[in-house]
C-alpha cells in the first residue's frame, strides 16, 4: 500500500486549481441513470470514488468514452439494477443508485451501506422516503430490495437534513406521478448542482438551494451536458495548508460563495483573506488564534472540514472547542495527531485542542478521508519527516494532492510500500 511521505516546515507559496467536487461528481453520474441516451459532463474530478461509481454503473450497462476535458456517460440500456457489496464497502455514495432505479426500471437491489469509521450512517430516512412514494421496501441477506410499480408523488419531512437522503428521493421524484415535496431538505451546495443537471435533463424542479423542494414529476427526461461545480472542501484544504505552514496561495476556481462559514473561521482564526471572483488569496497575519468550531448541516461549517480545521489549531495561541455534530465518531484523526505532539483532549462530542509551539513529524495512519487530509496537513506544519500511511482513503476524495502541494513548495512525495 502507498504512503505519503512528507518534510514538513516549507510556507507554501504560489496558486492552486480546484478540481471538480466529489459530492457533487456522484450523485450526478448517479442521476445520467435516469434518461436513456449520452450525456456529457465536465470537469469529472479524476478520484478512486469516481473509478467506483464507473465500476457501479458500469455493472448496470452504463457505457463510458473520454473526452478531452470531459467524460461521456451513455444510459441508453439498463441490463442490471444490483448494486453489489464489492462496490458499495468501498464507497458508501453507492446508495445513490437507489433513487434513479426505482424511478427509471421500477426495481433495485442495493448492498446496505456498513457502519464506517464516522459513524453508523444508515439509510433509513432514504428508505421511509421512499416508501411514501410507493416502494416495497425489504431487507433480506444484507441487500435492500425496492420494487414499485408507479412512483407516487409524495409530502416527505425529513427528520433530519440528511445529504444523499435528499440526493436519493429527489431522483426518485423527478420522475414520479404527482408533485412530490421534500421539507427539511439538505441545502448542501451539492444538492443544488444535483438538481441543475436534472433541470437540464428536463426536470420540473421549485426552491432549489433552500429547504423545501417542491417536484412535479415528468413523464421522460433526456440526455443533458453538465459542468460540474468546484470542490468546496478541496479549496477549504488548501486554505488549511496556506494557515498550517503560514505561507501565502492563491486558490483559483473556488466555489467562494459557498465557502463563507469556512472562510468566517479561517479570518477569525488570524488569516488575511481576500475574495477575488473566483479566487481566494490567503496568507497568514502573524499568529494563529485558536477559535471555537460546531459542525452543522449548511450553511454551517462542514463536517468534511472539521478534522483540517482541528489541525490548524492545534498550532494555533489559546484554545479552542470543535464540537462535531454531525457524525458520532468523526474524532478518529485526533490519536495520530497526538503522536506528532497536538495537545488535543476529546470528551463525547466536543475536542479541546491546546495550541503548542510545534509538532514533531511522525509515522501515522490514515483512518477516513477527512483525517488523512488532517494528517498530511500536520505533516506540513510539523518538524521533521511525517509518514502518512493507508493513503487510499485520501484517493478517494483529492486529486493529485501530493503534486499539486509539490507545485506550491511542498517536500511531499508518494512511496510505494
Ligand atoms: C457522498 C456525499 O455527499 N457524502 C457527504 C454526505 O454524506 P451522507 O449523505 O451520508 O450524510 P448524511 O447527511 O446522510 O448524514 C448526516 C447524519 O444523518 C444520519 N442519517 C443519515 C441518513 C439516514 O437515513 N439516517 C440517518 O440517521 C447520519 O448517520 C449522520 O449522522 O453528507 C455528509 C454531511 O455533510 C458529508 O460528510 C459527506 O461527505
Ligand atoms: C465523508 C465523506 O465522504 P463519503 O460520504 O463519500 O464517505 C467526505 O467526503 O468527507
Amino acid at each position: 500500500m502507498d504512503k505519503i511521505v512528507i518534510a514538513g516546515g516549507v510556507p507554501l507559496r504560489g496558486e492552486v486549481l480546484i478540481s471538480g467536487a466529489k459530492n457533487a461528481a456522484l450523485p450526478i453520474l448517479a442521476a445520467t441513470l435516469l434518461a436513456p441516451g449520452r450525456h456529457t459532463l465536465l470537469n469529472v474530478p479524476n478520484l478512486a470514488d469516481i473509478r467506483t461509481a464507473k465500476k457501479l454503473l458500469g455493472n448496470l450497462g452504463v457505457h463510458f468514452q473520454d473526452l478531452s476535458g470531459g467524460l461521456e456517460v451513455d444510459a441508453s440500456e439498463l441490463t442490471s439494477w444490483e448494486a453489489p457489496y464489492d462496490l458499495v464497502k468501498t464507497m458508501r455514495a453507492a446508495v445513490l443508485v437507489l433513487g434513479p432505479l426505482v424511478a427509471r426500471v421500477g426495481r433495485a437491489r442495493i448492498s446496505l451501506p456498513g457502519g464506517c469509521a464516522i459513524g453508523a450512517r444508515p439509510i433509513n430516512l432514504h428508505l421511509k422516503g421512499l416508501e411514501e412514494m410507493g416502494v416495497k421496501i425489504t431487507l433480506q441477506h444484507g441487500y435492500v430490495e425496492a420494487t414499485v410499480k408507479r412512483l407516487e408523488g409524495a409530502r416527505i419531512i425529513l427528520d433530519f437534513p440528511t445529504v444523499t437522503g435528499t440526493e436519493n428521493l429527489l431522483m426518485a421524484a423527478v420522475l414520479a406521478r404527482g408533485k412530490t415535496v421534500i421539507k427539511n431538505a439538505a441545502q448542501e451546495p451539492e444538492i443544488a448542482d444535483l438538481a441543475q443537471f436534472l433541470q437540464a435533463m428536463g426536470a420540473d424542479i421549485q426552491g432549489i438551494g433552500s429547504d423545501v423542494l417542491t417536484v412535479q414529476g415528468v413523464k421522460y427526461l433526456r440526455p443533458a451536458s453538465y459542468r460540474i461545480m468546484p470542490d468546496r472542501i478541496e479549496a477549504g484544504t488548501y486554505l488549511a495548508a496556506a494557515a498550517i505552514t503560514r505561507g501565502e496561495v492563491v486558490i483559483r476556481q473556488a466555489p467562494v460563495e459557498h465557502l463563507t462559514a469556512v472562510l468566517d473561521k479561517f479570518a477569525e482564526a488570524g488569516l488575511r483573506i481576500s475574495v477575488d471572483h473566483d479566487s481566494i488569496k490567503v496568507s497568514s497575519g502573524g499568529h494563529l488564534i485558536g477559535v471555537d468550531v460546531k459542525t452543522l448541516p449548511y450553511p454551517g461549517f462542514p463536517t468534511d472540514m472539521q478534522a483540517q480545521f482541528m489541525t490548524v489549531m492545534t498550532l494555533a495561541r489559546g484554545v479552542s472547542v470543535i464540537t462535531e455534530t454531525i457524525f458520532e465518531k468523526r474524532f478518529m484523526h485526533v490519536s495520530e495527531l497526538k503522536r506528532l505532539g497536538a495537545d488535543i483532549v476529546v470528551s463525547g462530542n466536543q475536542a479541546v485542542v491546546r495550541g503548542v509551539k510545534s509538532l514533531q513529524g511522525a509515522p501515522v495512519m490514515a483512518t477516513d478521508l477527512r483525517a488523512s487530509a488532517s494528517l498530511i496537513l500536520a505533516g506540513l506544519g510539523a518538524r521533521g519527516q511525517t509518514e502518512v500511511h493507508r493513503v487510499y482513503h485520501l484517493d478517494r476524495g483529492y486529486e493529485r494532492i501530493e503534486t499539486k502541494l509539490s507545485a506550491l513548495g511542498a517536500n511531499i512525495w508518494r512511496e510505494k510500500a
